[in-house]
């Protein structure tokens, strides 16, 4: 793990500094608020930040969201300060670590921050351990490889998988969800900019490309990329060196590419969205992984790995599932895949108070639209006469929240769910946030 440290390493934030470096992490530092800014544009690889309460913490969170950092951030403090760890969760913080500081609660937070970290694979399915033998013979090489799958099958913890086999284990392992960055910004944020490159290229800034350098470079929902980009990007891969926004020379780089959709890339191809000759250097290696609805046998283990692991994560001691639960859990359909299971099942045991969770405990739905409920049964079948005098709108606008709130919050997800894309969720959500609707917020560090 990385920290950057904004503040004086002085007094006890330098202790706590030292306590963070013996447990392993890597430390930056800087004194102010925008020489961390600097760094972390340059650097990119920070995993989390902590910042002194006498820096301007709201100033921080603001810039970072402004330029779609997502670095966790930590706030460091006098411990009878009340007002300014309110203060500082008020603004952004995750945490609000109590200096002088304490040595266990340190390795909490750190631990905490890498739980945010996708999880080890875990598999039973035989043809999900076939995939992963054929995901470790690839490994070593340097081809490039494209990871298909249903939203929440485990692309991305399949990437990262493929990655810590590979020779580059000890380099870094970059993820940038193509869907989650606006079009016009996605170039910048691929090829890095140069100041001034454009309004709002307040510094140079290092794109993803160069953050991986010698690491591996996971391009997720590569399908929503502009066509104009894709051009961009093939060449890149073709040329192995990448032009900064505003740059005047290529700068060459050293990146494996894993490339992830949930989509049907020959249709894209098809319907004129998608370039063949990018497909075609992308997948050289191309990488299935089913839903879980067809691989049943991982349901039971990957449910007790996230009872676990959540249990663990909440200290709400040793919990299991009793056979009833199992048995819901195998009867039910997963559309939203690992990733509904992982979340259905972190419900569970913050509900369950002890230590058996049957099936009362799980709460998972079948349908999908709650407040046209009346008109959509459990199975999913349409009763028109309760929509019968609603407006589209009202009814789009229902479906949408309700999908949303579904999948907690999750941006991609639900608008794999709902059929449409992400940006077109966005563009929904937003109109329905000026329109006064409460959204539900993003949990799992989603962007929303
Ligand atoms: N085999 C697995 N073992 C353990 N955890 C898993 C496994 N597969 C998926 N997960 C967990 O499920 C969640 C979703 O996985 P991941 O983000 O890799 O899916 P994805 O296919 O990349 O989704 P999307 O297409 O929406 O980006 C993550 O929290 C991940 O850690």
């Amino acid at each position: 793990m990385r920290i950057l440290i904004i503040g004086s390493l002085q007094g006890e934030l330098g202790v706590a500094a030292r306590i963070a470096a013996s447990r392993g992490a890597m430390l930056d530092q800087a004194e102010t608020i925008e020489s961390g800014m600097r760094l972390l544009r340059l650097e990119a690889r920070i995993d989390l930040i902590i910042c002194d309460v006498s820096r301007d913490l709201p100033r921080l969170m603001a810039q970072l969201a402004n330029e779609r950092f997502t670095t966790a951030v930590v706030a460091a403090g006098a411990q009878d300060d009340e007002a300014a760890a309110v203060a500082a969760i008020r603004a952004g913080a995750r945490e609000y670590l109590p200096l002088p500081p304490d040595a266990e609660l340190i390795a909490a937070i750190l631990a905490a921050v890498s739980t945010d970290l996708p999880s080890a694979l875990v598999v039973r399915d035989p043809a999900m351990l076939a995939l992963l033998a054929k995901a470790e013979q690839v490994a070593q090489s340097t081809a490039s490889i494209l990871i298909t799958g249903e939203s929440g099958t485990g692309k991305e913890v399949l990437a990262r998988f493929i990655h810590a086999q590979s020779r580059r284990a000890r380099a870094p392992f970059i993820a940038l969800n193509c869907a989650a960055i606006p079009e016009a910004l996605l170039e910048s944020e691929l090829f890095g900019h140069e100041k001034g490159a454009f309004s709002g290229a307040i510094a140079r800034r290092v794109g993803k490309f160069e953050a991986a350098h010698q690491g591996t470079l996971l391009l997720d929902e590569l399908a929503e990329m502009d066509i104009r980009l894709q051009v961009k990007l093939l060449r890149a891969l073709q040329e192995r060196c990448v032009d900064r926004v505003g740059g005047d020379r290529p700068i060459p780089v050293d990146v494996r590419i894993l490339a992830a959709t949930n989509r049907d890339l020959l249709a894209a191809i098809d319907a004129g969205r998608f370039r063949e000759d990018l497909f075609f250097r992308l997948n050289v290696v191309a990488l299935h992984i089913p839903p879980l609805r067809e691989r049943p046998s991982d349901i039971p283990t990957l449910a007790q790995h996230f009872v676990d692991h959540y249990a663990a994560l909440n200290e709400s001691g040793d919990k299991r599932l009793s056979e009833s639960a199992m048995a819901r859990l195998m009867d039910h359909a997963w559309r939203g895949n690992v990733r509904e299971l992982e979340n259905a099942m972190h419900r569970a045991v913050l509900l369950t108070p002890g230590a058996l969770i049957d099936a009362d405990d799980v709460s998972i739905e079948t349908r999908h639209v709650a407040p046209v409920a009346n008109a959509v049964s459990a199975r999913g079948e349409p009763g028109m006469a309760s929509l019968v005098g609603r407006r589209v709108g009202d009814v789009e606008q229902a479906l949408i929240l309700e999908t949303l709130q579904h999948c907690l919050g999750n941006r991609t997800h639900a608008a794999t769910i709902l059929g449409i894309s992400i940006r077109a969720l966005r563009n929904k959500l937003r109109d329905y946030a000026a329109q006064g609707a409460v959204i539900p917020a993003a949990h799992n560090g989603v962007a929303a």
